[in-house]
Formats: structure tokens, C-alpha cells, sequence
């Protein structure tokens, strides 16, 4: 298992957050987490990243303690997109990108031409070339996500941690980037609350009150019942006419 959550529960002034949470996740893995507002999500993914750090219980990557990892060697297995990530706001897209390249530079291994190829080609991924020189305040929200998720690409990460990833993307750009995180040779993470895009990950962690309550495949986890239960919707699922993929619709409860 490449990261692994063992027994990981997180408190704040004494109110638990975050309960008993036992996860594992496969390399090359993408796996959805879903759940109501203030489940808990945000939360388990900042434990995952490390930037949080567990009232009880642990993170393990690739069998090791993340707590007793070196910062610099977190950082080169773990990219975290979070949810409100916030930048300078005098810099620019280049400038921010390249921060994605940190961890892997030292005084004997300065900044190089693979470098400039690897921030090309997150751009070129996130969709914003041509916005390099572009200052990071002059940005929309959407080009702003587009622009953190090039940052954690650049950081050529093992493990892909992404909170909400397309919740100021339009339709176009939602469906490229979740496309390019599932073709892309890393493990995810994927904090999500189009349920209709969850369908789509390997597999799906359901969160409610910030306990883990469902895990597996999406078929077994995201059920009519569960759906319903979880997230106090009338739900019906429905097959595409164009290749039979099913989809859930949502009617509130009255
Ligand atoms: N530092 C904190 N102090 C007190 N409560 C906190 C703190 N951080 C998070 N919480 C609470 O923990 C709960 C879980 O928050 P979290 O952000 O993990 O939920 P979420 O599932 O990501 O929600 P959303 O879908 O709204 O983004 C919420 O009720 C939130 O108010």
C-alpha cells in the first residue's frame, strides 16, 4: 500500500472532528471521497498530507510514518491541492509553478533545463500556457485552481492529494482535469461532491460526521440507499442513452 491511515481520528477543542478513520490505498489508485459539508473531508486530507497533524492514530506512505518523514521528502511523494490555496499575490503564474519544483532542488542540484521542461509541461497540462507571465492577482478563480494544480504536477508527486479539485472549473476544464489525474501515473486522492464524477474513480470513501462509514468500488459504496441516507436526497439513477453509463438525479427529500 502506498499510503495508508491507520485508526486516524483528529479533535478540535475537545469536539471530534475526524473518528477511527482506517484507509489504504493501492499505487496507481484513484480514489473519491465524498460526504455532506463538514464530514470531514478537508480535514483526513490534510492528515494525508501531513500538514495536520492526528490527535491519534497515523498516516504511513509507502510503509513509512509520514510524521517522522523529512519535510523535503514528504514533499517529493506528496502534492496536496487544497481548497482554498491561497499564493503571493505578487508573483507570477511561472513564478508559482516553479515553487512546485522546491523539494527536488539542492545547492549541488540547482535549477536545470529538466526543470523548465517539467514546469512546461504542468502548464501545458493545467491548461494555462500562455498565462506565465501573467500576474497571480490579475487571475480568475478557475485559472487559479488550474494554476495550484500546475504547481502540484510540477512537483512530479507519487501521490496526488486534490480537495475539490473542479469546484471553480467550468465543465470543459472539470473533465480534462479529472481525465488527466486518472490517465496520469500517480496515486489520488480526490475530495469531490459531484457524485456523478465519483462514479468515475476506482473506488469511493464515503465520510458522514467525520467518521468513514463506506468504502469500496462505487457500485458497492454509492448506492440508492447510501446516497440517500448520507446526504438526505431523493435519488434516482439513470442510464445514458449514449453508452449506457449510469447517473444519478437529485430531488430533495419534500
Ligand atoms: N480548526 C477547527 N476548529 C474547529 N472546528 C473545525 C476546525 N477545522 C474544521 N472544523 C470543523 O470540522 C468539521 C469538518 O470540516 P471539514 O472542512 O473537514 O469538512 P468537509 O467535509 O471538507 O466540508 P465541506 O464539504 O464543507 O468542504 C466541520 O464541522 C468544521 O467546522
Amino acid at each position: 500500500m502506498i499510503l495508508e491511515a491507520r485508526n486516524l481520528c483528529w479533535s478540535a477543542r475537545g469536539r471530534p472532528i475526524l473518528a477511527g478513520v482506517d484507509l489504504s490505498v493501492s499505487e496507481g489508485e484513484t480514489l473519491g471521497l465524498v460526504g455532506p459539508n463538514g464530514s470531514g473531508k478537508s480535514t483526513l486530507m490534510q492528515l494525508l498530507a501531513g500538514i495536520r497533524e492526528p490527535s491519534s492514530g497515523e498516516v504511513r506512505v509507502k510503509g513509512r510514518r509520514l510524521a517522522e518523514m523529512p519535510r523535503r521528502q514528504a514533499a517529493q511523494m506528496i502534492a496536496f491541492l487544497e481548497q482554498q490555496a491561497e499564493t503571493t499575490e505578487a508573483i507570477t503564474v511561472r513564478d508559482a509553478v516553479e515553487l512546485g519544483r522546491t523539494p527536488w532542488l539542492t545547492p549541488l542540484q540547482p535549477w536545470s533545463a529538466e526543470d523548465d521542461r517539467i514546469v512546461a509541461r504542468a502548464l501545458a497540462d493545467a491548461d494555462m500556457e500562455g498565462f506565465e507571465r501573467r500576474s497571480w492577482s490579475t487571475l480568475s478563480g478557475g485559472e487559479r485552481q488550474r494554476v495550484h494544480l500546475a504547481r502540484a504536477l510540477a512537483q512530479c508527486p507519487q501521490i496526488l492529494l486534490l480537495d475539490e479539485p473542479t469546484n471553480h472549473l467550468d465543465i470543459q476544464h472539470q473533465l480534462s482535469i479529472l481525465g488527466l489525474v486518472a490517465r496520469l501515473p500517480v496515486t489520488a486522492v480526490i475530495a469531490l461532491h459531484d457524485l456523478n464524477q465519483a462514479l468515475a474513480c476506482d473506488r469511493v470513501g464515503v465520510l458522514s460526521s467525520g467518521r468513514l462509514v463506506a468504502l469500496g468500488t462505487p457500485e458497492e459504496v454509492l448506492t440508492i440507499e447510501r446516497v440517500h441516507a448520507v446526504f438526505g436526497v431523493r435519488v434516482s439513477i439513470v442510464s445514458d442513452p449514449c453508452d449506457g453509463t449510469r447517473l444519478f438525479r437529485f430531488r430533495p427529500l419534500a
